[in-house]
């Protein structure tokens, strides 16, 4: 037996005896009784050298389940599937729908923590309710109590405490149903965030793949470094290519690797910088905050203002006047500073683990204040498909590592510019069972296909240049013979 578990018993063994004492203690006086009941409790913690402390499920308020209990739930989880012999199963209702187990009341399992050894056991109170039914209601109020021997107070009390609790809480965000959230005017509101894409099927060159999960992964376990450097623990990704390469499809793939929600912004939407730190502000933690084709939310060239000022003065009309105010009214008014505010001012380290994410088709349209390093730190460019993402979407769609007309695919590609949905499209299988050469050869074609175009339009670009010089030449020539006509008229 181990030494605990024979403290446990000496202690049952004096509780009986205060129980019995309990029984008799009517007949004794309020004086010498209380005296009686002081000095046992002395002496049972001297005998009994463990410190007990008891995490209830509700406390206070008998609605909102204690935080602390819920994260050592999911801390003892991994514990008790390997130790306890009464389990409870339940369904986490996450993307994978996964089974969690966790112990049944009045279990108990060990821990050890730099050598020292504790226990947790499970357990209920139950009572009755107080309220007059034909059905009573029996109240269950769980709890975790933990156990340790004092000597280690300041331990558990401490660093074993913090990482239980850290620990807890990090397998209850990996296990939780993710959100995905919109913004109508000032107010959020969220769907179940179920996309299914992950770097894995995300198309593009392996080593580019590789250094922005590290980079990823890197900064969400980097809390105490951000904390040492002093900076807010946030993170700016730009996303900038063509349409169809891919960005909005890497950014479902980065919420799903390191299980955050998306707060997908929608910037046209808001009012004023005011209600934009509003916003923010309600964000959680561990989340993604999108503004899609940031170059066509705002007028961030700062041109906007210059525009407006020449469209009043050129509307003599006051109705038409009046009109055009209701329209710009109707427009956002967040400005680029407002927006600079959002991504790095004080407000912005509120909260922390965020990542900011920007994505564009027009990366030389953005204001260089916006992009520059520290506000987006990481800078990705999604562009055309190239043989190497190739083979990631032959390998996702057709289940094929190899082909005889792989070759030829490769050739074209490096001939030709076309986006990942578009081979996507042509890999999409059209029959069953699935007709691989079919699919090749059909993205062959539309390959062929770009390449003529693609020729056609740069012969008539080429045309165009030649006949816009010729032109030019033309007119050099004209002035050239004005001017010697003006200068034998003088002579
Ligand atoms: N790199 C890629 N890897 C895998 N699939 C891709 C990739 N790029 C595009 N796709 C496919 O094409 C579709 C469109 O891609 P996505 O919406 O991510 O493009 P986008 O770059 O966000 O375009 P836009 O600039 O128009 O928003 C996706 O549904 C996805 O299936
Ligand atoms: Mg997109």
């Amino acid at each position: 037996m181990e030494s605990k578990d024979l403290f446990t018993h000496v202690g049952s063994i004096i509780a009986s005896f205060m129980f019995i004492w309990a029984m008799f203690q009517q007949y004794f006086p309020y004086e010498l009784r209380h005296n009686i009941e002081k000095y046992s409790q002395r002496l049972l913690v001297f005998f009994y050298p463990y410190i007990q402390i008891t995490f209830n499920e509700f406390t206070g308020d008998r609605f909102m389940r204690s935080d602390a209990y819920s994260a050592i739930e999911n801390y003892l989880s991994s514990r008790s599937s390997t130790q306890a012999k009464r389990l409870k199963a339940d369904i986490v209702k996450n993307s994978n729908q996964s089974l969690v187990l966790s112990m049944d009341d009045h279990e108990e399992v060990s821990d050890e923590y730099e050598g020292i050894k504790l226990w947790w056991r499970s357990g209920k109170n139950i009572s009755k309710s107080q309220v007059f039914s034909f059905y009573p209601v029996t109240d269950e109020k769980r709890y975790y109590k933990l156990t340790f021997h004092k000597r280690h107070r300041d331990v558990i009390l401490g660093p074993y405490l913090t990482s239980v609790l850290k620990e807890g809480r990090a397998i209850k965000v990996r296990n939780r149903m993710r959100k995905l959230y919109t913004n109508h005017g000032s107010n959020w509101s969220h769907v179940v965030f179920e996309h299914p894409a992950t770097f894995q099927t995300l198309a593009m060159e392996p080593e580019k793949k590789k250094e922005i999960i590290d980079d990823l992964i890197t900064f969400s376990k980097a809390e105490d470094f951000y904390a040492r450097i002093g900076r807010a623990w946030k993170r700016g990704y730009l996303l900038y290519g063509p349409p169809g390469t891919g960005k909005s499809t890497m950014i479902a793939a980065m919420a799903n690797l390191l299980g955050y929600d998306l707060y997908d912004l929608e910037l046209t939407a808001v009012k004023d910088n005011t209600e934009l730190r509003k916003l923010l502000i309600e964000t959680s933690s561990k989340s993604i905050i999108v503004i899609e084709d940031i170059d066509c939310s705002l007028d961030l060239t700062g041109q906007r203002r210059k525009k407006k000022e020449e469209e009043d003065g050129n509307a003599k009309d006051p109705r038409q006047k009046i009109e055009k105010e209701e329209r710009e009214t109707k427009n956002s008014q967040v400005t680029l500073s407002g927006l600079l505010n959002f991504i790095d001012g004080l407000w912005s380290a509120c909260g922390g683990e965020r990542l900011i994410v920007f994505t564009t088709n027009y990366i030389e349209k953005l204001d260089p204040a916006l992009i520059r390093k520290g506000r987006m730190d990481k800078h990705i460019e999604l562009s055309y498909c190239n043989y190497e993402a190739f083979a990631v979407l032959a390998k996702n769609y057709l289940n094929l590592d190899s082909h005889k007309l792989f070759e030829r695919v490769g050739e074209l590609l490096g001939e030709t510019e076309i986006t990942p949905a578009d081979v996507a499209e042509h890999l999409m299988p059209k029959t069953v069972p699935t007709d691989v050469e079919f699919s090749l050869r059909s993205l062959i074609k539309e390959l062929e296909l770009a390449k003529e175009e693609a020729k056609e339009k740069a012969a008539k670009k080429e045309a165009e240049a030649e006949a816009e010089a010729v032109e030019k030449l033309l007119v050099v020539n004209e002035e050239a013979k004005e001017e010697e006509k003006e200068v034998t008229t003088t002579s």
